[in-house]
C-alpha cells in the first residue's frame, strides 16, 4: 500500500468537534458532541440503532452541517473549518454497505478501485486517468490480495469480495483516514474474518481508521479507543479496556450485557 501522506503539522488533530449539534425535523439527532481524533489513532464508534453513528460520519464528510447557532461550536477537519466537499472527500476513504448498493452498474473490480481517484461511482469519459493512477490501483489491489477481482463485475462479486474491492476504492487516493461504516454487515463468518484481517493489515501501515459498528466482534485488537454514542450524545469515550465494560454496554444498549475477551477481541452476549 502507498505510504500515508505526510503531515506538515502532525500535532493538528484529524478531526476536532466541540459542541456539535445536528437537527432534523426539530429534533437533535446529534446533541453537543465533543470528539477529537488525532492522527494515528484508531477508533471504534459504537452505538445502538438510531444513536447517531452515521449522522456523525456525515458531519465528518461534510454531508450534514452542524447548527451554526450552537454556542462555542467547533468543527475542524485537519485544522480547517471550511472545506470544499471534493477536497474533503480526498482526505477520507469511506466504505459502507450503502456504497455497495450504489454500485449497481456493470463495472469490474479494477474500475471500482480506480473510481476512488474521482470519488465517483464508476469511471466516466471525462475522467483523466493517468498511468500513475493505473499503476497505483494495480499495486494496491495486489497489496489487498484482490488482484483476482480486477476483471470480475461488481454485480457478480460476493458481498465479501465487493466489500474488499470497496476498501481498495477507499484507499487508492491515499486518504488520511479510513472510515468503515458497519463494514461487516451481511458478511458470513469467513468473509468477516477476511475483512478483519484486511483491516489489520491496513492499520499496520499507519493508516488511521474509524470503525462504526454495533457489533463488538468487529473491533480489531489494534483499535485502542472506543467512543460510545447514545441518543445522539457521547455516552463514553476513552481507552478500549476501560470503556468496554459490562456496565457501560448494558447502559448503552439498555439490557444486561455479558462480555468476554479472547485474543484481543471482545464478544458480547445478553
Ligand atoms: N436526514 C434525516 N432526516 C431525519 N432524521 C434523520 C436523518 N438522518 C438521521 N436521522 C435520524 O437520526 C437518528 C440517528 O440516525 P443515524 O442513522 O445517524 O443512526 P445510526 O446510529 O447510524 O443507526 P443505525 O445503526 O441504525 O444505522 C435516527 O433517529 C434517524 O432516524
Amino acid at each position: 500500500m502507498p505510504p500515508a501522506k505526510k503531515m506538515t503539522e502532525p500535532e493538528i488533530p484529524l478531526i476536532e468537534m466541540r459542541n456539535v449539534t445536528v437537527s432534523r425535523n426539530d429534533r437533535n439527532i446529534l446533541d453537543s458532541v465533543d470528539l477529537k481524533i488525532n492522527r494515528g489513532e484508531n477508533i471504534a464508534l459504537i452505538g445502538p440503532n438510531g444513536s447517531g453513528k452515521s449522522s456523525l460520519i456525515k458531519v465528518i464528510t461534510g454531508d450534514y452541517r452542524p447548527r451554526a447557532d450552537s454556542r462555542d461550536m467547533v468543527l475542524r477537519i485537519m485544522g480547517k473549518q471550511t472545506w470544499n466537499i471534493f477536497d474533503l472527500r480526498d482526505l477520507m476513504g469511506i466504505v459502507s454497505g450503502d456504497l455497495q448498493f450504489e454500485y449497481n452498474r456493470d463495472i469490474n473490480g479494477f474500475e471500482v478501485v480506480l473510481s476512488g481517484f474521482f470519488s465517483s461511482i464508476g469511471i466516466y469519459p471525462n475522467h483523466n486517468i493517468t498511468l500513475e493512477m493505473v499503476r497505483t490501483a494495480y499495486e494496491l489491489m495486489e497489496f489487498l490480495g484482490i488482484s483476482g477481482l480486477s476483471d470480475k463485475l461488481i454485480s457478480e462479486m460476493s458481498t465479501g469480495e465487493a466489500r474488499r474491492t470497496l476498501v481498495g476504492r477507499a484507499l487508492v487516493h491515499e486518504p488520511h483516514i479510513l472510515v468503515l461504516d458497519e463494514p461487516a454487515n451481511s458478511l458470513d463468518m469467513k468473509s468477516h474474518h477476511q475483512f478483519r484481517e484486511l483491516t489489520r493489515k491496513i492499520v499496520s501501515c499507519g493508516k488511521s481508521i474509524v470503525l462504526v459498528t454495533h457489533d463488538l466482534d468487529d473491533i480489531i485488537p489494534e483499535i485502542g479507543r472506543v467512543v460510545l454514542l447514545k441518543d445522539g450524545k457521547v455516552f463514553a469515550d476513552g481507552r478500549k479496556e476501560e470503556i468496554l465494560s459490562e456496565e457501560n454496554l448494558s447502559g448503552l444498549f439498555g439490557l444486561p450485557v455479558k462480555l468476554t475477551r479472547n485474543k484481543g477481541y471482545y464478544h458480547a452476549t445478553y
